[in-house]
């Protein structure tokens, strides 16, 4: 057994632990880098950018199969599933292959290899091959894939999303379960490449979306498109030679049976911390056991371990990662003196068609009697209608008195870019007044934010009832 010592340990060499690394080393410390698993990653590997390959191939597809509607023809449309993914597989290698050289850049005395458990507060212990003490602490252990009890005998027919960026060919039929990011993100890919994909929720939500006006335009948008079932419950799926039997039980009573080659679980993540052993640490633990932290510190209670990325499950998403990362590792170098970092206007995308995005506050986290809302459809808006992306529907949130922009959410033509706008506006606090006093430009979808604020600013000088009901929302304050 070795001992090794450093003045900080962060556990985990994903997003979050790169970042924490970097900026303990700023300070000059020595800084104790472990990774159990392969380097490279989740967003690299299996994550944000196979999905986008796999949906940059669907773009080309679909863009094939809608090009008549232009007049354009193009002959019969062929997906060659295998070049598909050697596409998606290639190039997903090159930006591991950027992010491993980036590691193997780090001196070799400071990665070390194995997975890591809690002894005491300030030591871990790596395998059975190395114990490391140190007195600060970074967990960025990540999050995986969380799988429900009636799909965990199926084999090698149940799939996470990494396995789907593992195959050499493109399948005949996927059930995918779950209606999150991941489900609609990959459904949608597989399905414009040719796959017989079903799309199970046991609720009526879409994406995480939380204003129940753009969720029912998400269900209208994506529904006629994709075989969408909704407030559906996964009754039994067992294995029947090479194929998943699927029996569901739809909310109305209805039940089906049908076969597909696998099931995707796309049924949420859960925290990488089941083997960390915090009972180890004495820090305080909620009630699904993860420590409680400070997110503008992400310090654990007042002691000199710190949180980040997705295992702290709040923000799950890749520049959130890299900033808790940074604010981590930079406070663990300072420790005892912490300060509060940098945390931004929330900014959450999905790369659907139409795009799915929220901004800022979302409808959930508003107070009922505290804002007004303004909106647009880009049913007639001129440039979505010129690009034949006329679908969807914006909503802005202004705070009532100020008359500050507060978010949004929206399903839409080119909502990566719009909402990276309105994020930017929300940062900088400004009022739906200077948003409107900023320049736009004709034809572009941003006019159609223009008529979105204008409606909110109508509103909030009327003060207009909030005339929808959303039962996730705060009660009225
Ligand atoms: C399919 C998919 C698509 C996504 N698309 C997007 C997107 O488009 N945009 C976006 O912003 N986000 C996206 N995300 C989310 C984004 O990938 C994550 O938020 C981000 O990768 C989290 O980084 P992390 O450092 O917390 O975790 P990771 O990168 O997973 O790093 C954690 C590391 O810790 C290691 N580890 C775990 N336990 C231990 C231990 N005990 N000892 C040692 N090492 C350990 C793991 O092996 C892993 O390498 C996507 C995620 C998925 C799954
Ligand atoms: N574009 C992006 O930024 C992007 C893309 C992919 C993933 N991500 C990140 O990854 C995280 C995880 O994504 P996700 O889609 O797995 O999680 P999610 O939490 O967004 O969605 C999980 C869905 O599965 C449903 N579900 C859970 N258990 C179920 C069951 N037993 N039967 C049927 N449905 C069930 C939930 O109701 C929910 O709709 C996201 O929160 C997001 O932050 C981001």
């Amino acid at each position: 057994m070795k001992t090794l010592e450093f003045d900080v340990a962060v556990i985990g060499a994903g997003s979050a632990g790169l970042s924490a690394y970097r900026a303990a080393k700023a300070h000059g410390k020595s800084v104790a880098l472990i990774e159990g698993g392969p380097y490279g990653t989740t967003c690299a590997r299996v994550g944000c950018m196979p999905s986008k390959l796999l949906i940059a191939a669907a773009e080309a597809a679909h863009a094939v199969a809608e090009a008549p509607g232009f007049g354009v023809h193009a002959g019969d449309l062929r997906i060659d599933g295998k070049a598909v993914m050697q596409r998606v597989k290639s190039e997903r290698d090159r930006f591991v292959g950027f992010v491993v050289k980036g590691v193997e850049h780090i001196d070799a005395a400071e990665r070390l290899r194995g997975h890591a458990r809690f002894i005491a507060a300030d030591r871990l212990q790596l395998d059975d091959h190395t114990e490391v003490m140190a007195r600060r602490m970074v967990i960025a252990t990540g999050s995986s894939p969380q799988i429900p009890q009636e799909l965990r005998d199926l084999g090698k027919h149940l799939i996470v999303n990494d396995d789907v960026f593992a195959w050499d060919d493109l399948p005949e039929s996927v059930a995918v379960i779950g209606t999150g990011i991941i489900g609609l993100e990959l459904g949608q890919a597989l399905h414009r490449l040719g796959v017989r994909v079903a799309i199970f929720g046991r609720g009526g939500r879409l994406a995480q979306l939380s204003d129940d006006v753009i969720n029912q335009t998400a269900i209208d948008c994506l529904g006629g498109e994709l075989d969408l079932r909704l407030n559906t419950t996964l009754v039994s799926a067992k294995l029947a030679g090479e194929q998943v039997v699927v029996h569901t039980r739809s909310d109305d009573g209805g039940e089906r049976t049908e076969h597909f080659q696998y099931v995707l679980a796309a049924t949420g993540r859960t925290p990488n911390i089941a083997t960390l052993e915090f009972a180890a640490t004495g820090l305080q633990l909620n009630e699904r056991g993860l420590p409680l932290f400070d997110p503008l510190t992400m310090q654990c209670g007042d002691s000199a371990i710190f949180m980040a990325g997705d295992v702290d499950n709040d923000r799950p998403l890749l520049h959130e990662a890299t900033d808790e990362g940074r604010i981590a590792g930079d406070n663990a170098a300072r420790f005892p003196r912490v300060v509060q970092g940098l945390r931004r206007a929330g900014l959450g995308i999905a790369f659907t068609d139409p795009q799915i995005a929220m901004v800022g506050q979302t409808r959930r986290t508003l107070k009922q009697g505290h804002f007004q809302t303004g909106e647009v459809s880009f049913t007639d808006q001129g440039r979505s209608r010129v690009m034949r992306q006329n679908r969807g529907l914006l909503r802005v949130y202004g705070e009532r008195g100020s008359h500050r922009f507060l978010g949004a959410e929206m399903i839409g033509p080119r909502a990566e870019h719009i909402a990276h706008l309105l994020a930017w506006a929300c940062q900088n606090q400004m009022t739906v007044d200077q948003m409107l006093d900023m320049p736009f430009y004709h034809p572009v979808i941003e006019e159609g934010v223009r008529t979105a604020l204008r409606n909110l600013k109508e509103n909030l000088v009327n003060h207009v009832s909030e005339i929808e009901h959303c039962t996730d929302c705060t009660p009225g304050v």
